[in-house]
């Protein structure tokens, strides 16, 4: 790729640009300095009244709403990071063409596509998105796909050999129609009727569906689904005693590109199924292991200088994506310590109002393009494009790994069916293979955390990578969102003790990373690897001004003081700089509300729950949290619901606990206050400020009441869940009214 860079500038091509949205930064700028004044303010505020106080319930109550200030305020100190230099990016495809005018001047592209669990994620899913993706538009013979499979499941072997045979007619109908939506589930749900042989593959299409999908059912696969003797020898390893957590490494190759041709007779691409060893004694680092496994036995085979990583859920939404990311890497100007080139996460089937925030604005958009304006944006896990040489040490400080093989400039001379390729490619993939070696550590994707993204970009950017964001207006990707409440908080809650594993590391953000990339950059990492404490201002946020108010206890200035003024103006400034900032990242009003609604409900299940699993696993007293993939097959009935945007509950979960209780406490408190104020003969003014906590807590959890009285589907809260919440708020009253 260096020899093309150069070409790219003695040509002097323009491939991309770059986009400072200069009025929102300078408001973001001059904002910063008057809320921080307005901190410090409440802070003053706060400190006197800790001084004041008179009694020990009331010291508990400021140093309660002390410490949670304390902690938003810190959050939103390090929020600031990714306003003060935001970033847009465009980049020019066209003008490669200029630069690449033959096949051969494309550099190789690697895809790991992961995949876990053929329940949890039908292979039929998986097998589009590895279609869409060998139908990038790009030189066929010079794209391989890489098909990590830890489930160990022969139904997904299965369906990746259905759809060896079926990219050979796919392909050259995609290219040769200009199809966009090169996902075929995709295409063939949408309507485009003009093609002539639409009708055909859509025939072909829906049989392969169909012996997928009965062979997922029925559990096992019939001799009568087999073609020849190669393909009934390939499940030979599946023996009795096979199990997803215990069996050798499988290695398929089901597409060779110097072999297999398409119907047109063009070269078709690589195609590689690999389901790494596992033992149940030995340690396999979930994701991470998976992609580190990729990594080597790709290496062995292809050893590709860009690699793109995928989830299996995660297809090609745009054919030129591949095109775009060489926009940067082959940028001259953009040097050689880009590490990786990230691509936003969207996702397919949203509903209207996206209701759990499921597209995480604030995450994969809005905070990334302020890290791009720093050193670039942390890795998400999915949808992005890296160089290989980034896993092997710093950009000026190779990393050697212990087989000169899997070095990124080793050349592969061999075929990949060759036997001593494939006999290299299952030593690397044997699940002893990382003992006493520097992969997870030095090399490759990082251990240590469930966020492996996260923990990955950062360290790859502490040692001096850089990485940018690429957001084309069509999406480039398109993945599922969870959509059923408990699977939302769920993801949450396993990134949340994945986060603290970062923070109570020697790699904490604040002390290690300032020192490596900065205070901006520090800090952006930081705002994410201290976000679970948020869980304890939104809980006590949500429970002290309530239960307060109905033993009459006044916590918060009154109406006409002026600290109630400071109040006001923090919560309206922070409030309205984010919803503006939602609505001109393309954001509506109701998106924005249920935005920060599941803010609160993250906070007050996932993020108290991953806090909770953190210090239990820390102290040794339960060290049995792993991986949970986050579910993606629909259920006919919950989707239906997901679309009238219905909370679903549905199951009993601890999780649901908190914010069902705070809403019931909330309600209460509200009605209190009201009674309170009636009997009082209409004072108000010292109750007003809890009042109106309250009473922005009941217009949150709108969802909760009806789940919990108002419907009777299937989602609904489940009575014993219901029962026991209002057991538990009727305690936490009469223990506040007690106090009265
Ligand atoms: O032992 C495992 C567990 C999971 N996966 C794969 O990892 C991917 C992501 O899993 P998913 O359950 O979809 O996770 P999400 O919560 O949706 O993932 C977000 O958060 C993860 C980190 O927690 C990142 O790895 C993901 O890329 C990011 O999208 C899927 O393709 C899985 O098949 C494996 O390969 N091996
Ligand atoms: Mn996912």
């Amino acid at each position: 790729m260096e020899d093309t860079r150069a070409r790219a500038a003695a040509k002097a091509l323009q491939l991309n640009s770059k986009h400072i949205p200069s009025r929102a930064t300078t408001f973001n700028r001059l904002f910063a300095p008057i809320y921080a004044v307005g901190l410090l303010a409440l802070f003053y505020y706060h400190i006197s009244s800790l001084l004041n106080s008179t009694s020990l319930g009331s010291f508990f109550i400021s140093i309660s709403l002390f410490i949670s200030d304390a902690i938003l305020a810190f959050m939103w100190a390090t929020a600031q990071s990714f306003r003060m230099n935001p970033l847009r990016r465009r980049e020019f495809p066209a003008n490669l063409k200029e630069l690449l005018k033959n096949d051969s001047d494309f550099p190789a592209l690697d895809v790991f596509i992961c995949t876990a669990d053929p329940y949890q994620e039908p292979p039929m899913n998986v097998v589009n998105t590895a279609l869409s993706v060998m139908a990038f538009d790009y030189p066929t013979s010079k794209i391989s796909v890489y098909v990590s499979d830890d489930g160990g499941s022969a139904m997904t072997l299965f369906a990746f050999m259905e759809a060896a045979r079926f990219a050979a007619t796919w392909l050259p109908f995609c290219t040769k129609n200009d199809v966009v939506e090169r996902n075929p589930d995709a295409f063939f749900t949408s309507n485009h009727d003009w093609f002539s042989e639409r009708e055909e593959i859509k025939i072909m299409y829906e049989k392969m569906k169909m012996r997928v999908e009965t062979i997922c059912e029925e559990g096992k696969i019939g001799d009568e689904y087999l073609n020849g003797e190669e393909e009934c020898m390939a499940f030979n390893q599946w023996t009795k005693s096979f199990t997803s957590q215990n069996h050798p490494t499988v290695i398929k190759v089901l597409l060779e590109s110097s072999k297999n041709k398409d119907t047109c007779g063009e070269a078709l691409p690589n195609l590689i199924y690999v389901s790494r060893q596992k033992s149940v004694t030995s340690h396999h680092h979930f994701k991470t292991g998976a992609l580190n496994a990729l990594l080597r036995v790709s290496a062995t085979m292809t050893n590709a200088p860009v690699i793109l990583t995928l989830d299996c859920d995660t297809y090609s939404n745009d054919p030129q994506t591949p095109t775009r990311a060489l926009c940067y890497f082959l940028d001259p100007k953009l040097g050689n310590d880009l590490g990786y080139v990230q691509f936003p996460q969207r996702f397919y089937g949203v509903s209207k109002n996206d209701i759990y925030c499921g597209e995480l604005k604030h995450l994969y958009i809005i905070n990334s393009s302020g890290m791009d304006g720093l050193l670039g944006p942390n890795y998400v896990g999915t949808g992005c494009f890296f160089v290989r040489r980034a896993f092997f040490g710093g950009p000026s400080s190779l990393e050697l790994p212990e087989l000169s093989q899997l070095n990124p400039n080793h050349v592969v001379e061999r075929h990949i069916k060759s036997q001593e390729v494939l006999d290299l490619a299952h030593l690397v993939a044997s699940c002893d293979y990382e003992n006493n070696t520097k992969w997870g550590f030095k090399l490759g994707f990082r251990y240590g955390s469930l966020v492996e993204d996260y923990f990955t970009g950062y360290c790859l950017q502490c040692e001096g990578w850089k990485s940018l964001l690429c957001n084309p207006k069509r999406a480039a990707f398109y993945g599922d969102v969870p959509i059923t409440l408990l699977s939302v908080v769920n993801q949450m809650k396993r990134w949340s003790v994945g986060l603290l594993e970062v923070t109570f590391s020697k790699y904490n953000p604040i002390t290690y990373g300032v020192r490596s990339i900065g205070l901006l950059m520090g800090l952006s990492y930081a705002h994410y690897a201290f976000w679970p404490f948020c869980s304890i201002p939104v809980i006590l946020y949500a429970f002290l001004p309530q239960l307060a108010l109905i033993s009459a206890t006044q916590i918060f200035p009154k109406v006409w003081d002026v600290w109630f003024v400071v109040y006001i103006l923090l919560f309206l400034g922070a409030y309205g700089q984010d919803l503006v900032e939602f609505i001109l990242f393309e954001g509506t009003f109701q998106r924005w509300w249920n935005d920060q609604r599941m803010w609160m409900i993250r906070s007050g299940s996932s993020l108290l729950f991953g806090c909770v699993e953190f210090t239990w696993k820390s102290l040794g007293i339960n060290s049995n949290f792993g991986f949970n993939v986050t579910g993606k097959a629909m259920d006919e009935e919950q989707s239906k619901r997901y679309k009238q945007e219905l909370f679903e509950f549905g199951l009993f979960s601890p999780m649901f606990v908190p914010i069902t209780t705070a809403a019931i406490v909330n309600l209460a408190s509200f009605v209190c206050g009201l009674i309170e104020i009636w009997k009082s003969g209409g004072a108000w003014e010292h109750l007003f400020a809890q009042m109106l906590v309250a009473g922005f807590g009941v217009v949150n959890c709108w969802p909760v009441y009806e789940a919990m009285a108002l419907r009777n589907d299937g989602g609904k809260l489940p009575p014993k869940l219901t029962f026991f919440c209002f057991s538990l708020a009727l305690l936490l009253c009469s223990f506040a009214a007690f106090f009265r």
